[in-house]
């Protein structure tokens, strides 16, 4: 009897930790730094901007996703090792590099039009070539016709426009020569910290030249070279804290000594927010704070001429934003600046698409979080941390014109309006004793329209627990 429980308490006890719901804690030197949510000003300004803007931009931008003529299958910013350029032919980029069209206040201009309250830019992508005038490489934008500090000129007039500049930097860098993407001998080991010096002292001089940097967007951690030695990127986070304690950093910086990354093999999320939704949303609230980055066409991050594939439309993007807020997450869309320096035509009508709709629904998304219901068919409900008000971003009209509503039973919906059509009240329904129905207002522009409801003083929607979907 006695041995048959003991077998059963270990078997139950299997069953845990395989369902994850125990994992058994072990002694970490380089996992997480930080647990739970951050609840300082910088974080809660990084969740209440909710929408950013991604740019990428450098030598591949020139290139267009096409080489000697011909297009080139993949990611355009890949195009060096998908089109198997020789180091000398894509350096030779660098003598191309004059941007004529190049002006940091248009592009900053059309980032404050669609409405983004912050932008990440590639300082350096896997490239290795930098956007700055590096003391620590000649690869940088010193050593081309174009000459300027690019990235002064965009920090400048991005924070000019009130938007928060973010910087991309990315730990794989296919031209310096100490760089390994696996570590297998001595020469490796001697060669591959000599690039993590350098990759402190780049990143350092991008926190002191730039000091309005609010966060870096770290990338190109997935290579056996980082998974084995896991605490250069705790060194890294260290660095950064110690120059600016307040820098938001997310999860896809980090791996831990045992090799876990995004969370640690506590299970742990390391860095600030889930840096892990990359082309992709959530089917369900994380409990982590959480970004999701997007692009426009399937899968170009830097300029590819010639879009192939479904190329989103604003309204897909629209939704896409107002499902990231409705379940407590920043939406990030690309830009891909052309070799000129000038922004490509989609872009500009996509920036001029988004920002109508967020001139007249933005109060849905910025400074919003989940709001507690359950879920319907026609949208994503978000509800703003202070204002009280619920709103609900109607991407689906139904068929009956009836908006189906359940809320916390005993409330109240005491105004209920179309956002830009205020003076027009609607009249919900009650059907039962929580559900009200909402006549739905004509769609007449093809993009999802927003129902602002203001519920009865004392509904706890706050705290209400929608039912288990
Ligand atoms: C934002 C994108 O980030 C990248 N890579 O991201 C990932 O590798 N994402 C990833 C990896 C494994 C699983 C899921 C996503 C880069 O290679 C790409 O050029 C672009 O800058």
């Amino acid at each position: 009897m006695r041995r048959k429980l003991v077998l059963s308490a270990v078997f139950f006890s299997l069953c845990l930790l395989v369902s994850g719901q125990l994992i058994a804690q072990i002694p970490l030197k380089y996992g997480a730094s930080r647990e739970g949510k951050r609840t300082d000003a910088a974080m809660q300004r990084w969740r209440e901007n909710r929408f950013g803007q991604f740019i990428h931009f450098g030598l591949y931008s020139l290139a267009g996703g096409h080489w000697n003529g011909k297009y080139v299958e993949g990611a355009a910013e890949w195009i060096k090792g998908n089109a198997r350029i020789s180091d000398e032919d894509y350096e030779a980029l660098t003598r191309q590099f004059v941007l004529p069209e190049f002006d940091a206040r248009e592009w900053a201009r059309i980032a404050k039009e669609m409405g983004v309250k912050y932008s990440v830019i590639t300082t350096k992508h896997h490239e290795g070539f930098c956007l700055w005038p590096s003391e620590y490489t000649d690869y940088d934008v010193s050593r081309t016709p174009f000459g300027r500090d690019l990235l002064k000129e965009y920090v400048d007039a991005y924070t000019q426009e009130g938007i928060d500049v973010y910087f991309y930097y990315s730990i794989i860098d296919w031209n310096h020569p100490d760089w390994r993407s696996r570590v297998e001998t001595v020469e490796d080991s001697l060669a591959f910290f000599r690039y993590c010096d350098f990759m402190n002292k780049q990143i350092t001089e991008l926190m002191t030249r730039y000091p309005e940097v609010k966060g870096f967007w770290f990338d190109g951690t997935w290579d056996k070279s980082v998974v084995k030695f896991g605490k250069i990127t705790w060194d890294i986070e260290q660095l950064m804290h110690r120059l600016n304690p307040g820098i938001i950093c997310g999860s896809r910086l980090r791996v831990d000594e045992k090799g876990a990354r995004h969370f640690d093999t506590n299970g742990k999320l390391m860095g600030d927010y889930e840096q892990g939704w990359e082309r992709s949303l959530p089917e369900k609230a994380p409990q982590n704070d959480w970004e999701c980055v997007m692009t426009i066409p399937e899968n170009q991050w830097g300029y590819q001429a010639d879009w192939r594939g479904h190329i989103k439309s604003a309204t897909e993007i629209i939704e896409m934003l107002a499902a990231a807020t409705s379940m407590n997450g920043n939406f990030v869309l690309n830009f891909g600046p052309k070799g000129d320096g000038s922004l490509r035509e989609e872009e500009k009508q996509m920036a001029r698409k988004v920002g109508k709709w967020m001139q007249l629904n933005g109060e849905a998304i910025y400074g919003c979080v989940q709001a507690p219901l359950k879920p319907q068919k026609w949208g994503y409900y978000t509800r703003h941390r202070d204002n009280g008000f619920v709103y609900m971003v109607v991407c689906y009209q139904p068929v009956s014109g009836m908006l189906k509503v359940v809320l916390p039973t005993g409330s109240v919906i005491e105004n209920c309006v179309v956002l830009g059509k205020e003076g027009m009240e609607l009249k919900p329904e009650k059907s039962t004793k929580n559900e009200f129905v909402i006549p739905a207002p004509e769609v007449k522009d093809g993009f999802p329209y927003v129902i602002r409801l203001k519920l009865k003083e004392g509904d706890s929607v706050g705290n209400y627990v929608a039912p288990k979907v």
